[in-house]
This record gives structure tokens, sequence and C-alpha cells, in this order.
């Protein structure tokens, strides 16, 4: 469950109201864009697909061989699953990262790891990014040169249903390729295969996170009253002339989610909007308490520039009891007390502190760290994007910014019919 608390931004209730007519044709101006596939809304439905939950389920009963699991992708396409594994890992496979070109780590990696007791599984909606090619060339030359035909089984794929060399690829070779449907863009692609195959060899509950995934759904298609994120959405809208948004949250297991908010924010709002302005705000990931001793001292004293998200779960899933220890009496204020007691009190001590310095910061409240909640959230946080989308006048599906330093990439590689671009004729090319 989440719940939102802005007892520091005072107004805030009778403000909303008075928008009211404005949010609710935001609403219904993106609801209506459902009808159309090239809108990219594919997402919203993600959390009622059962029958790719049961095919990534049989998938995983069918392999319970593996081990590590190496997962290549970047961007949409590694950023949630990296976040929820690490936080819902139930079971004992090793989980591996390749979201990156470095040399060095994929080295490391390849010599730690055993071909017969690795499943590697790249994604990609476009099926052409460079980095997730470069790693899938390794290590698929790495699993033929030690399993011989027995490679194929060790490899599976999640990409378009229909387009790019992925596809093509998996058709060609018979490999398993699962599928992030046509209508669903890399960023908002979590609850897709994308997500949902390292969480099923992770064990996780995917049922509880894709029934949470429907409570925002519901509040989002809701009325105003009841319609969370259409609220969360109007205070970044409200607040849109302070360029940075801090989203902190108070979770060790959820450390990576930051990042994965960071590009679903940045990437979908960052924009030239249909005036020809320049909008967005740039997303700053914090995690607490650890940022209490980084960051918070330019929260705090630094320009009152910024509007500040604290994720703060209410409960623990399990608590830890600190015990006494004679001979450390200046700890005596913690003893008896649960670790959880510390970490609330922290999360309200830099919320009452951040207010009182004169940053605009508002609560949303998980009631623990559970897939149910945690899914509820992201969702949630999907739609937030969507609706401020809507109310900046930005496409939130698309990202042109990011191809200009794809192409010329490309012509540095040499790829044909990119030639040009590298020695400086860059502009006419633009
Ligand atoms: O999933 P892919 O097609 O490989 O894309 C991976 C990532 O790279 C692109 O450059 C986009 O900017 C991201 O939105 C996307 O998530």
């Amino acid at each position: 469950m989440l719940r939102l608390d802005t007892r520091f931004l005072p107004g805030f209730p009778e403000t909303l109201k008075a928008h009211a007519e404005a949010l609710k044709a935001a609403q219904e101006a993106l609801l209506a864009k459902r009808r159309d596939p090239q809108n990219m809304l594919g997402w919203i439905d993600l959390p009622e697909d059962t029958e790719t939950l049961r095919e990534i389920r049989r998938f995983r009963e069918a392999n319970p061989w593996v081990e590590d699991f190496v997962h290549i992708g970047i961007g949409g396409s590694s950023l949630g699953a990296m976040a929820l594994e690490a936080a819902f890992r139930q079971s004992g496979v090793r989980f591996h990262y390749v979201d990156h070109v470095e040399p060095e780590p994929i080295l490391a990696l390849l010599r730690t790891l055993d071909p017969r007791k690795t499943l590697v599984h790249a994604a990609s909606k476009s099926g052409s990014t460079a980095e997730t090619l470069a790693g899938l060339l390794v290590f698929l030359d790495w699993l033929k040169a030690h399993l011989g035909e027995g490679w194929r089984r060790h490899l599976v794929l999640t990409t378009d249903p229909k387009k790019g060399p992925l596809r093509a690829f998996a058709e060609r070779e018979g490999i398993r390729a699962f599928a992030i449907p046509e209508n669903v863009g890399g960023r908002f692609s979590v609850l897709s295969p994308v997500g949902l195959l390292p969480l099923a060899f992770a064990d996780a509950d995917l049922e509880a996170l894709l029934m949470g995934a429907r409570k925002a759904n519901e509040q989002a298609l809701s009325p105003l009253e009841a319609n969370l994120p259409l609220k969360t959405a109007f205070l970044h809208h409200l607040h849109r002339h302070l360029p940075v948004h801090v989203f902190m949250v108070y979770s060790e297991r959820l450390k990576h989610l930051p990042a994965w908010f960071v590009q679903l924010h940045d990437e979908s709002l960052g924009k030239v909007d249909r005036e020809g302005r320049r909008v967005g705000t740039t997303a700053l990931p914090a995690l607490g308490p650890k940022d209490q001793h980084a960051q918070v001292q330019l929260f705090r004293e630094g320009p009152l520039d910024k509007l500040l998200t604290l994720v703060v779960p209410e409960a623990p899933t399990e608590d830890l009891l600190l015990p006494e220890v004679e001979g450390l009496e200046e700890a005596e204020y913690l003893f008896g007390k649960g670790m959880f007691q510390l970490l609330k009190a922290e999360a309200e001590a830099t919320y009452r502190a951040l207010a009182e310095a004169g940053q605009k910061v508002y609560a949303l409240y998980l009631s623990e760290v559970s897939p149910y909640a945690v899914g509820w959230l992201l969702q949630h946080l999907m739609w937030q994007t969507a609706f401020l989308g809507e109310l900046w006048g930005v496409n939130a599906f698309d990202q042109p910014g990011v191809e200009l330093g794809k192409r010329l990439t490309f012509a540095l590689l040499g790829r044909p019919g990119y030639e040009g671009l590298a020695d400086g004729s860059m502009e006419k090319q633009m």
C-alpha cells in the first residue's frame, strides 16, 4: 500500500482542488491515447498479462540447473530487473549484470563462471543496442566454445515480438525468445519479461508484484480524490520551477530503485515541448540513511532549488533487536530498540530537517518493502510520469535526444552508412 504525506506543503489540498478540471483533462487526454498502440501505453496492461507470467514460470521450472544468471541489457532493459532482483531474490541463483562495455569486469566475470551452470539472458526492445549486442557476442562465443551444440539451452532472449536483429537471430537459431509488447517502451518494460524473467530465477513473488501494480492502475483510472499518481504528478507540476528532483529511498533493499527512477523521469520528461521550449527537471538519486552522511548537507544549506520525494517504509518485514552491550553505554539510547525504529526515526528526522531548511519535500510511505507494495510503487511512478508528460506537453514515451550520440558512435566504429559523421561534417547530417 502507498500513502502520500504533504504535511510540509501547506495549501496543497486546496491548490489541488482548484486545478481539478485541468487534471481531469490531462487524465482523459492520456487515457484517450490508449486506443492507438503507437502511443506506447501498453505498460498499463502488463500487470494483467497472466499468460506471459505462466510461460515465464514454466521456463523457470524447466531450468532448475541454473546457478548463475547473466543479464545483458542496458537502460530500461536492465535497471528495473536489477532493482527488483536485489530487493526480492529468494533463490540461491547468483545474478550478474552486463550493462556496460568495460572489458576488464566482463573478463573477470567470465573467469568465475561455469558455462554448464550459467544462463545468459540478453534483453533489448530494439534488439540493436550496441552495448547489448557487444555483450551478447562475447557470451555467445564463450558458450559455443565451452558447450558446443549445447549452447542454445544456455541462452534466452527478450525483445520485440516481431522486429529487430535479436528477434531475427532467435528465429534463425531456434532460441527461446520472450516478447516485450510492441507498444511498451524500454523504461516502462519492467513488468514485461525484461524484469519478470530474471525475477522468476530469483524466486521472487511475481503474482504479488503484479497484484500491487494493478492497485496503481485502479487508482490512476479513478477520479482525482482517489488518484494518487495524478496527485503526485500535480505536485511535480506545481514545483516545475525547481530544477532538481531528489528521489530518496529509505531502504537498502531498494538501493537500485533510484537509478531506475532517474531513467524513467529524466528520459521521459526532459524534452522540447510543443511550443519549442526545453522542459524537465533533473532527478537526483539518493539513499537514506547513507546520503544523510553525504548529500543532506547540500540539501539543507545549498540552493533551495529542489523538490524532494522521500520513499519510506512504514513497517519492517523482519526486525532486528539492538542488544545491550556493557562498556558501550554511549549507545544506551539504542539498547532494546528495533533497528527499524532507528531507520524510521532517521527518515522522519530528515523529512523535518529538510522542510525546516525551506526545501519542498513530501513523503511516499510504503506499507513495507514487499513485492506487492513495490509493484504498486513502480506502476505508480510510471503513471506519475505519464501524467506529467500530459501536463508538460511532451511525449513521455520517446527519446529523440539520445539518437545523435548513437549515430556518432556508429560513425566512429566505421559502421557503413554513417561515414562522414565522425570527421566534423556532423552538422550536415543533423
Ligand atoms: O532495450 P533497448 O532497445 O536495448 O534499449 C536500451 C536503452 O537504450 C536507449 O538508448 C534508450 O535511450 C533507452 O530508453 C533504452 O532503455
